[in-house]
């Protein structure tokens, strides 16, 4: 559905050049929620608007649902991207005009009779859950509402592919959440293929099937997000996957528990599946072993589960080995990570 090859992005300012996006060349498929996540500065946000043209990449081309946008004409290029929805962090909406006359805008622009106009945004209301507030006017939305509004806008003119420009990060987390929960609804209801960026790995975790990271203007990393999570290669990429398994007062407790225990501690991932207690209860009832859960946290992403579980386990060194080995052997991962 999309095709960046060979982009580039070169930006000339008063302070000198500036290399935004450098050789990003990415494949998204149809149907597919693909995420890019970076710090600040990575150059997210210029590769977003490349897909739509709203920023023109120095070289490269950029291909959405079979347009190759880099060639086409001004009058070719509106039509094309037609096919483009985009939301923003800050919701772009009109702040005059009330719900149902935001959601109407884009469909005016297109010529859409006042019937039609009117039969369209009904469904767009219902299916972004804002019956009852039609005739309120942005500054008596909340964040999520407002957000709900620029989803329906975007969607409108029913485009193919929807851009997610930071969307959720001027919401709490509840909030967040509910506007996750929506866009993964839309994308399975319409087909719809999304591409967000996101500073932030809960956002991927939960809702991306794909995963892209940037650092200085160029892709690092890239697959899905179970196949990533569970073996980040580049150290910003383990970064991120730490953030999400292991907050900081967990290393401490660790940290704390590893100096008043002995034993082996040992991180079991899970992947696709497989959970933790049932592995715990199989090893103590199979092994001559002690086994001390210390932290776990299953996370459920688009394509199942993944979760870390970190244990001491203490009995004789030949018995740990082999307890180990049948971990291994039903396809969950063990790293020892200290022994006393
Ligand atoms: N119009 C512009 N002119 C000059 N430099 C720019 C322009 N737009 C972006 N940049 C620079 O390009 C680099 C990448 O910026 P970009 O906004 O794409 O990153 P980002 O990952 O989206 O970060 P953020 O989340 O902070 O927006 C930065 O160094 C930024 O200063």
């Amino acid at each position: 559905m999309i095709e960046l090859k060979g982009i580039n992005k070169t930006f000339f300012s008063k302070s000198g050049k500036v290399e935004a996006v450098k050789n990003v060349n990415l494949s998204i498929e149809k149907g597919e929620i693909f995420g890019v996540i970076g710090y600040s500065g990575a150059g997210k946000s210029t590769l977003i608007r490349m897909l739509n043209l709203l920023e023109r990449p120095t070289d490269g081309t950029v291909t959405v649902a079979g347009n190759n946008l880099s060639s086409l004409n001004e009058k070719k290029l509106r039509s094309a991207r037609q096919e483009i929805g985009m939301i923003f962090q800050h919701f772009n909406i009109l702040w005059s005009r009330t719900v149902r006359d935001n959601i109407a805008f884009p469909l005016e622009i297109s010529g859409i009779s006042k019937e039609d106009r009117k039969k369209r945004v009904d469904e767009l209301i219902q299916l972004v859950g804002l019956e009852g507030r039609e005739n309120a006017y942005p500054s008596q939305l909340s964040g999520g509402q407002k957000q709900r509004v620029g989803i329906a806008r975007a969607l409108a003119n029913n485009p193919k592919v929807l851009l997610c420009d930071e969307a959720t990060s001027a919401l709490d987390p509840k909030t967040t959440d509910s506007i996750l929960e929506l866009l993964t609804e839309i994308n399975k209801k319409l087909g719809l293929t999304i591409v967000l960026i996101t500073h932030e790995m809960h956002v991927i975790r939960k809702i991306c099937h794909g995963v892209a990271v940037m650092e200085n203007g160029n892709v690092v990393e890239e697959g899905s997000v179970l196949e990533v999570f569970h073996h980040p290669k580049e150290p910003i990429t383990k970064d991120f996957v730490n953030q999400l398994s292991e907050p900081e007062e967990m290393k401490e407790s660790i940290a704390h528990l590893a100096a008043s225990n002995d034993g082996e501690l040992v991180q079991f991932t899970f992947i696709k599946g497989k959970t933790g207690s049932p592995l715990v209860t199989d090893l103590i009832r199979r092994y001559d072993v002690e086994v001390n859960i210390i932290q776990g946290k299953i996370s459920h992403t688009q394509d199942g589960p993944y979760g870390k579980l970190s244990v001491f386990i203490k009995g004789s060194q030949p018995v740990i080995d082999e307890a180990l080995a049948y971990v291994r052997g039903q396809g969950v991962e063990a790293e020892v990570i200290l022994n006393d």
